[in-house]
């Protein structure tokens, strides 16, 4: 290697991106490790932490955005109104340099998905399956899950091999309040416990194996509960992202989950967007603090009851919240599920992605 010829992983990266041109890189092997020495992109090089054995290629922002003069990428202003509405706290940097690339690697991944089955289709003689590609997002509560799964839903719906991309969140599965509230896991909401696993795992089951017309529970942030009058229909899409703090948990998370399978055995890929603890505690108090001034004012919220409280209270009441329930589920049983992703975000102060990690 390094005299030239493409190394192996030259050929497998470059073709999910669909480059012309391919990885060069130059390995040394030293004594028990491997240490890269250097990829050159396009012209660009890569340099990737000096690490032992890592299994993940590391991109700076720069890097990452770079990836764009691979394959020219631009939004239409129809586009961009569209994803400002998804957030208007959203940078279009942000878009255009991270998740536009992200999402062309997830097109491309997804035909070659699209092309194994069809292969396997061929060779099982049974043409009825069609299963969808299915992209896991993890994290921390208040990490930007949801906004990164709508960002990179509307941004899959562009490209011209036009699929049918569905989002479905695991928050739909956890158990209703009242039975929370009989078990006594009010304040454990999120946590493995606290989820309907068998009707979480049936639902990942079915869809992996094509079925049609699939029923979803939906979770409702302003009701605080899963809603009892109201689901959602998943029939046969191309893409499903599957969004969720514990997507990436494995069945040992669940000891009620006799059978050690869980959600993770059924993705395509996956993403974990990650961000420090402080970063993490401060989204958590300004949603709090935005939905205070919003959805708290309705009778209907469960939050109704904080209304009253004054802005002082109002953020002692969300900072208990966060430091008994949400960093101790994160610390306890997310954090630990992060090297398992096939992609890693991670993100600096205002939600501004500072690294890309993705797996070789
Ligand atoms: N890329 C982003 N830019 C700016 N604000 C963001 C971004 N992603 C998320 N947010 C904000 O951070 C908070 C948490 O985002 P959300 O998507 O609800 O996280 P999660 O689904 O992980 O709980 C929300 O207030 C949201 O507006
Ligand atoms: C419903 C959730 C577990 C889902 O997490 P998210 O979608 O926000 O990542 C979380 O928002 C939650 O309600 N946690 C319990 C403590 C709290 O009220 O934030």
């Amino acid at each position: 290697m390094g005299n030239g010829t493409p190394h192996p992983l030259a050929t497998r990266l470059a073709a999910p991106i669909g480059m012309t041109r391919w990885l060069h890189c130059g390995f040394t092997a030293s004594g028990a490790s491997i240490t890269a020495r250097s990829f050159w992109l396009q012209g660009i090089v890569v340099m990737p932490e000096k690490t032992a054995y890592s299994p993940y290629m590391h991109f700076s922002r720069d890097q990452w955005a770079a990836l764009r003069n691979a394959v020219p990428m631009t939004l239409t202003a129809d586009e961009i109104d569209t994803l400002r509405g998804i957030n208007e706290e959203l940078s279009m940097a942000e878009v255009t340099e991270i998740y536009l690339p992200l999402a062309r690697l997830l097109d491309l991944y997804a035909s070659a998905h699209q092309q194994r089955s069809t292969t396997l289709d061929q060779f099982l003689g049974n043409h009825a399956r069609r299963p969808p590609f299915v992209i896991g997002i993890a994290g921390s509560v208040a990490v930007g899950k949801s906004t990164t799964a709508r960002v990179l839903q509307a941004l899959l719906d562009r490209w011209p091999t036009s699929r049918r991309v569905a989002l479905v969140t695991t928050d739909g599965f956890l158990y209703p309040n009242a039975t929370l509230d009989a078990r006594g896991l009010m304040a454990r909401k999120g946590f493995p416990e606290s989820f309907d696993i068998a009707r979480l795992l049936e639902f990942v089951s079915e869809l992996k194996a094509g079925a049609p017309k699939l029923e979803v529970p939906l979770y409702s942030h302003l009701v605080y509960d899963v809603l009892s009058d109201r689901t959602q229909m998943v029939d046969q899409p191309d893409i499903v992202i599957l969004e969720g703090l514990n997507v990436l948990q494995s069945g040992m998370d669940y000891p009620q989950n006799a059978d050690h399978v869980f959600v993770s055995d059924f993705l395509d890929f996956s993403i974990y967007v990650d961000a420090d603890i402080d970063h993490l505690n401060a989204w958590f108090l300004n949603r709090f603090m935005t939905l205070r001034e919003s959805v708290f004012a309705d009778p209907n919220s469960y939050f109704h009851k904080y209304a009253h409280l004054s802005e002082t209270e109002a953020q002692a009441t969300a900072n208990r919240i966060w430091r008994d329930i949400n960093e101790k589920n994160l610390v306890e049983n997310i954090l630990p599920t992060r090297e398992r992703a096939s992609l890693i975000l991670t993100k600096g102060a205002e939600h501004a992605v500072e690294q890309v990690m993705l797996r070789k």
